[in-house]
């Protein structure tokens, strides 16, 4: 079964207008008037259950609101959503019982309460039974090394020990779906490395779905073997990782270390006719060779290796994720040739990313009903707990 299925999601926010001068705020008072931002638009993806999948994207490119789409938090605009086999923003009771949700910024604990009363609290919530819930809890507190924090306020905890809270807060009700956004933001690079060991494990001992959102592209390396990208509301890539670096990093470095020092000349007589191979002295004993994509590496090795005599190492680094990922940004994805690039690793990726679906089965919503009170801190943690489906009041 999927884990997701999402078909032209779309979700719209109508934002109030604010008319200049005393003349404009009172035509305000008789006449709204508002703007319209579309902040997803039209995605469609796939996530079997047991996989572990990158969201990434810029600031605003559309990550939070398909997250809270598929939390149940915030109603589509138009469109199929399906997760864990419920239409989230219907099925709130039974729907939050299979979800778990961190959200790295806010909080789902109850910031002047002993950590272990917002878990007993929780459990009331998700309706765990004492038994399996003390199971439960040992085993993660373990894993977690939450033991001597359980007593504490949440607001006298660390960052890093307030994160490990969450997760364990998330998991308490044995989810098989967990989204996290930014679960790893601000942490040192001791705990972030912890928390994705542990993320790991619950993938792989139970299967556990993970939509993990960041902007940490370490998280990525170290969890995802699938990203979606998006950007301004679309998704501009569905595939694997290797898939993206190899297609997308423009090539990569050896770094020879020979025994005497090398000459420039002497290298690039030696690569002489393999287009787009650049050497550079690094020091007085090593070189670097630049290789496009589209030379082969065995070739460009086998010359120099042929051609020297005295080599005593040699590094090859490909172009790492977070320098792809900064080029494709920044090379304006929508409006070039990168924009052809990765539909075409989309389409790959779709078909990579699991069977199609039977389809979501959610009633187009309209985007303005049912809005009510969000937004806080505690309104979300309680949207997402206790199953009360609302939408987000578009901001003024
Ligand atoms: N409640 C809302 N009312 C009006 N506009 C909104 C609302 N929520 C989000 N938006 C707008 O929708 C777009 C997408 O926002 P979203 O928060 O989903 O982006 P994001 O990818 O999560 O960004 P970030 O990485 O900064 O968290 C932005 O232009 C944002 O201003």
């Amino acid at each position: 079964m999927l884990a997701i299925d999402v078909k032209d999601l779309r979700k719209q926010f109508q934002v109030q207008k604010n008319r200049e001068g005393l003349g404009g705020a009172l035509k305000d008072l008789f006449k709204r008037e508002y703007n319209e931002i579309t902040a997803v638009k039209d995605i469609s993806f796939q996530i079997p259950q047991g996989e572990i999948c990158g969201y990434i994207g810029e600031n605003g490119a559309g990550k939070s609101t398909t997250i809270k789409m598929l939390t149940g938090i915030l109603v589509p605009t138009s469109g199929h959503l399906m997760v864990n086999g419920f239409v989230p923003y219907k099925d709130r009771e039974k729907f939050v019982r299979g979800i778990g949700v961190v959200f790295g910024q806010r909080s789902q604990l109850w910031w002047d309460i002993g950590v272990i009363e917002s878990f007993q609290l929780l459990r009331k919530v998700y309706r765990v039974p004492e038994t399996e819930f003390r199971k439960r809890l040992d085993e993660l507190v373990e894993r977690l090394q939450l033991g001597e924090l359980l007593n504490r306020p949440v607001r006298k905890l660390s960052l890093g020990q307030r994160m490990r809270c969450e997760l364990v807060a998330s998991l308490l009700h044995n989810p098989s779906i967990v989204f996290l956004d930014e679960p790893t933001i601000g942490l040192d690079i001791v705990v972030k490395t912890e928390i994705r060991e542990f993320l790991k494990k619950i993938n792989r001992e139970q299967g556990t779905t993970i939509l993990l959102t960041t902007h940490d592209l370490q998280d990525i390396e170290a969890l995802c073997s699938r990203v979606i990208m998006l950007d301004d509301g679309r998704i501009i890539y569905d595939g694997g990782l290797e898939e993206l670096k190899s297609r997308w990093s423009k090539g990569r470095e050896l770094q020879f270390q020979f025994g005497e020092q090398p000459s420039l000349d002497a290298l690039r007589g030696l690569t002489d006719g393999l287009s787009g191979v650049e050497w550079t002295i690094d020091n007085e004993l090593t070189a670097t060779m630049w290789l496009p994509h589209e030379v082969n590496v065995s070739e460009a090795l086998g010359r120099v290796v042929g051609g020297t005599s005295d080599i005593r190492d040699i590094k090859i680094t490909e172009t790492n994720t977070d320098d792809i990922v900064r080029e494709i940004y920044s090379s304006g994805s929508a409006s070039n040739d990168a924009a052809a690039k990765l539909s075409q690793n989309a389409a790959g990726g779709a078909e990579q990313g699991g069977t199609a679906g039977a389809g979501g089965g959610a009633a187009p919503a309209a985007g303005g009903a049912g809005k009510g009170e969000a937004g806080t801190r505690a309104g979300e943690r309680a949207l997402v707990a206790a199953g009360t489906a609302s939408e987000k009041e578009p901001e003024a």
